[in-house]
């Protein structure tokens, strides 16, 4: 070692620094073999002695502690590896040295439920220009009060006022997918080729601009808007920057890039606020959500009362959160139906015998609410292809006892494997097999609803549930009810590469299928 080292420094200038660092030579060895072997040593404790050595997982993962964006590769691919870890050890798992991976589902209920632990402080990249929302902050008492200040607009009356908005975006979809039918008729073709995928997209963009402030992107008619565009781009920045975070440099260069990017995006704040503006010059009232948030200006406490700034965001966040969500669990809903035509006969027949075909009818989210099968689609979907498939990142702040055994330093990550425990066999029978019948009454395979979380648990659980599940059941509905559905070739290849970017998505995008008119 001693020799080696006195060779290296050979290479170093003639200088000052060489000739000290040759003088001391042996000293300079020690050292290096002291820092080195106190390096391996800690690291070593951590592994095989540390508190959290009694929870298995990958001795280089945990010795290394490598950074994230090593497990991401290629991107969005980090849930498979983490999936994989829980296969082989079991619901809770190491999978870095600094991050918990649980899949069991009363820990996964005391981290999220029953302690509230909070968010880990990666959610605060996600806050555009330093802005926290109820979904980035990790500040709770910001929280507790920007969410109950919220919560009106997500109230189940706010949400039936919101079906108007949300069928007239239906029905634009149902007439685009009927002219693309039409068009494949007058070229002597039985069935249309469409992209469901990006046409699904594309409705729940129209659907959360209409409710959210009564303005349809018009994405489904036109394909295009350049507000869904500029926030999908700061987003996928965003998850970029969370990627990064455990390499400081690259960090840095990523998050100067992106400032520089987000200026060029000024448009955002730009066309919100002549939405607010011109909602307040009008002064007429409407039945949408920026309503309710604009109320908010009339509290009696300060506190209550959220500026045009706030506004903004809170706006942005509910086209992020409630695009792509929902439309790729609809998404993902129909794969799962096309892949098991015998569901898709039983959801078809459950909504003729709802909806006698015979007699003219529209769908309502009154009836559909209640429609059991087309519940059990919806549900059995959000098992298998949870949008948070990643899980849903706490950190500790002080040391925590996870499940009465496991001692979980200050600083550390707790995620919680929602996929891992909705597809865990002590709790699901088949787990892997897409069953809407476990959730019928009287079900032999009955689904465990203790370890299902879709929408998370506890005081940060998703707001946009009701408006969600509403959403899902009419286009869903509505689309089976009119049209028959068959694979193409190229999206059963499609389906083969999933990824979590932001959501749980179709690498490519894109999933096409043919329909006709039932
Ligand atoms: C299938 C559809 C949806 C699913 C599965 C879903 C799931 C989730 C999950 C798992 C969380 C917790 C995230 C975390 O802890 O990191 C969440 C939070 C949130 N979601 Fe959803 N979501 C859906 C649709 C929507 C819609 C339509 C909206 C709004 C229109 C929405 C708005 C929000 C908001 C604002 C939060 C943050 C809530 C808080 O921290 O107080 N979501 N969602």
């Amino acid at each position: 070692m001693e020799g080696r080292i006195a060779k290296a420094l050979n290479r170093l200038p003639e200088g000052f620094i060489r000739t000290f660092l040759k003088d001391h030579v042996k000293y300079f060895s020690v050292a290096i073999a002291v820092a080195t072997g106190y390096w391996v040593a800690k690291r070593l404790y951590r592994v095989f002695l540390g508190p959290t050595s009694n929870i298995p997982g990958n001795f280089i993962d945990n010795f290394f502690n490598l950074p994230m964006i090593y497990y991401s590769w290629p991107l969005g691919t980090r849930y498979k590896y983490v999936a994989g870890l829980h296969r082989k050890y079991g619901s809770i798992v190491r999978s870095t040295g600094r991050s918990i991976s649980v899949a069991d589902k009363h820990m996964i209920k005391q981290i999220l439920h029953d302690d509230d632990v909070p968010k880990a402080n990666g959610y605060k990249n996600f806050q555009f220009e330093g802005n926290q929302t109820l979904f980035n902050t990790i500040d709770k008492s910001f929280h507790k009060t920007r969410r109950r200040v919220v919560s009106p607009a997500f109230s189940v009356k706010s949400i039936n006022a919101l079906e108007t908005y949300m069928n007239a975006e239906v029905n634009v979809l149902m007439d685009h997918i009927r002219l693309a039918i039409n068009t494949a008729n007058q070229h002597m073709l039985q069935t249309a080729e469409i992209d469901m995928w990006k046409l699904l997209q594309c409705t729940a963009l129209d659907v959360i601009g209409s409710t959210a402030f009564d303005q349809s992107f018009e994405m489904v008619k036109t394909g295009q808007h350049p507000l869904p565009k500029a926030i999908s781009d700061n987003l996928s920045m965003s998850a970029l920057q969370a990627t990064t975070a455990s390499i400081p440099i690259v960090n840095r260069l990523v998050t100067q890039y992106l400032k520089r990017r987000r200026v060029r995006n000024i448009d955002i704040g730009e066309f919100m606020i002549s939405i607010i503006e011109q909602r307040l010059k009008s002064g007429k009232r409407k039945n949408d959500i920026l309503q309710i948030l604009i109320d908010t200006q009339q509290a009696e406490l300060k506190n209550d009362r959220l500026d045009n700034r706030a506004i903004i965001h809170e706006n942005i966040l509910f086209l992020v959160a409630g695009s792509e969500t929902t439309s790729n669990t609809i998404g993902f809903a129909i794969t799962h139906l096309i892949e098991s035509p015998e569901t898709l006969r039983l959801l078809q027949q459950e909504l003729d015998e709802a909806y006698p075909r015979d007699v003219e009818s529209v769908l309502k989210h009154e009836d559909l609410k209640n429609l059991p099968y087309l519940n059990g689609v919806i549900n059995e979907t959000m098992r298998l292809k949870p949008v948070a498939m990643g899980g849903l990142p706490r950190q500790v702040h002080s040391d925590y006892v996870l499940g009465g055994k496991y001692h979980i330093p200050k600083g550390m990550l707790l995620n919680s494997n929602i996929y891992c425990c909705q597809t865990n066999p002590e709790y699901w029978p088949e787990p892997l097999a897409f069953k809407p019948e476990r959730w019928l009454p009287g079900s032999d395979i009955p689904a465990d609803k203790d370890a299902f979380f879709p929408f998370s648990s506890g005081s940060r659980n998703c707001i946009g549930q009701n408006f969600a599940m509403m959403e899902m059941r009419l286009i869903l509905a509505s689309f089976v009810y009119n049209f028959n559905i068959e694979p193409v070739t190229e999206s059963v290849e499609a389906l083969k590469d999933l990824r979590q970017y932001i959501t749980y998505t179709i690498a490519s995008n894109s999933y096409k299928v043919r329909v006709s008119n039932r």
